[in-house]
């Protein structure tokens, strides 16, 4: 029969450590029903990964949150690229996929790499203990994506909340969406003016975006739809994803010899910091007719739960699967999905965290954590509030 269970996935025990709630429902079979808020969950590895390639039977058009757009109203209007499916998802997707592509990606390479060497030698010249989140993961990514996609100098602090927010939104009403709903007119109208063609610098991601529509592969109504994509997905992600790498290296320092010794491990190891953290845990799908998962039968219109962070860790895909190991190969890890809406951002995130990694690695002979660690709540992110971190200059 079906598993049920009236667990919480979102309440601030399991956001502590979601571990535990993992585990449980991996045994518990292919496919929980969780009562609490009427939606069926997968976290074993076969399950998730099954669910996001099939794409007509779990749609993403209805949402990728709890809420169900076919009856609910979404809080802002529906991404072209996220909460969109075939036929309206293509140009978009294809637009994009262009934009943030490793070709385009060449030229930011050593600009990075010099951003990245040069907010290190800072960092170092201040001392040997400080918070990574706010020295190394909030700064790196804030130095180089707003110029990269061009942006204009002012306001940019208003990127994380509004991230936070949207990825919170994700989930059910609870707390954690309660507290960004105040500003969040504010940051959304703030957000919303910088899509705009004329905020934009004549040379970026935005303005390849409007260059498209105005080639006629989007409408220009489109364009600061596709704009605003790379605003809500290309920060937090990336935020939490360098400080998911650090965490890995700072409680691992063998594997932190293992880069220093070979420094092209740095891009196989932010995978495998996806796939150990999987800073994007959860998000759903809603079924377009009655799917058969197991021995169950999800009816037509319901939202399924995908426990990516679950799926990363199962031991029926993975050897080993709660060690962070440099020597494992973490290709087909589910934490940037996979199939058609698989993270186009991918090469944007890798370059960033190889740019960090490699500038320390060089640098740095040791690295462990400092103090104590302190988690940051969100309905869809694994987040580390802090970092105290100690280095040891090389
Ligand atoms: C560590 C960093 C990142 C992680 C873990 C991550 C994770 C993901 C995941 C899991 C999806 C699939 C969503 C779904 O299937 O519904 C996705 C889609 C997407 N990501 Fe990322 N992402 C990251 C960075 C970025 C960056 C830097 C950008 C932009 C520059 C970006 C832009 C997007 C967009 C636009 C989509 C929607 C793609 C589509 O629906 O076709 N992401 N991301
Ligand atoms: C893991 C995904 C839910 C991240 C994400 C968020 C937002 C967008 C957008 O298109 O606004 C795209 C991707």
């Amino acid at each position: 029969g079906l598993p049920v269970s009236d667990v919480d996935p979102f309440s601030h025990e399991v956001l502590e450590d979601p571990l535990p709630l993992h585990e449980q429902l991996r045994e518990a079979g292919p496919v929980t029903y969780l009562s609490r808020y009427d939606v069926h969950a997968l976290a074993r590895y076969d399950e998730v990964h099954a669910a996001l390639v099939d794409w007509q039977e779990f749609q993403s058009a209805a949402g990728v949150g709890l809420s169900n757009f076919r009856t609910e109203e979404p809080w802002r209007p529906p991404s072209l690229l996220l909460e969109a499916d075939p036929p309206q998802h293509d140009a978009p997707r294809r637009v994009l996929t262009a934009v943030l592509g490793p070709r385009a990606l060449r030229r930011l390479r050593e600009r990075w790499a010099a951003d990245a060497e040069e907010l290190v030698d800072q960092v170092l010249a201040e001392g040997t203990e400080f918070d990574a989140v706010t020295a190394l993961s909030q700064a790196f990514p804030l130095r180089v994506f707003p110029d990269a996609v061009g942006l204009g100098p002012d306001g940019r602090e208003n990127l994380l909340p509004y991230g936070d927010h949207a990825f919170n939104a994700f989930g059910p009403s609870n707390d954690l969406v309660a507290q960004g709903a105040p500003r969040i007119a504010e940051l959304s109208a703030w957000v919303g003016e910088q899509c705009q063609r004329e905020s934009l610098a004549e040379e970026g991601f935005g303005a390849a975006i409007w260059a498209a529509a105005d080639r006629g592969d989007i409408t220009p109504q489109q364009a600061p739809l596709i704009v605003r994509s790379l605003l809500t997905a290309g920060v937090d992600t990336t935020v939490h994803g360098i400080s998911a790498v650090l965490y890995a290296f700072a409680s691992n320092p063998d594997q932190w010899a293992r880069l220093r010794a070979e420094p092209a491990l740095a891009r196989v190891a932010f995978d495998e910091a996806i796939r150990w953290e999987s800073p994007v845990q959860t998000f759903f799908r809603t079924t377009t007719t009655a799917v058969r998962i197991g021995d169950a039968v999800v009816p037509e219109g319901h939202k399924v739960l995908m426990f990516l962070a679950a799926a990363n860790r199962d031991p029926r895909r993975w050897a080993d699967p709660d060690a962070f190991d440099l020597g494992r190969d973490p290709s087909g890890h589910v934490g940037f999905g996979m199939g058609l809406h698989q993270c186009v951002g991918q090469h944007v995130a890798r370059l960033e965290a190889e740019s960090v990694l490699t500038a320390l690695a060089r640098r740095v002979a040791r690295i462990e954590l400092a103090g104590p660690t302190r988690r940051h709540h969100n309905n869809t992110l694994r987040a580390w509030g802090n970092l105290p971190m100690a280095v040891q200059p090389a």
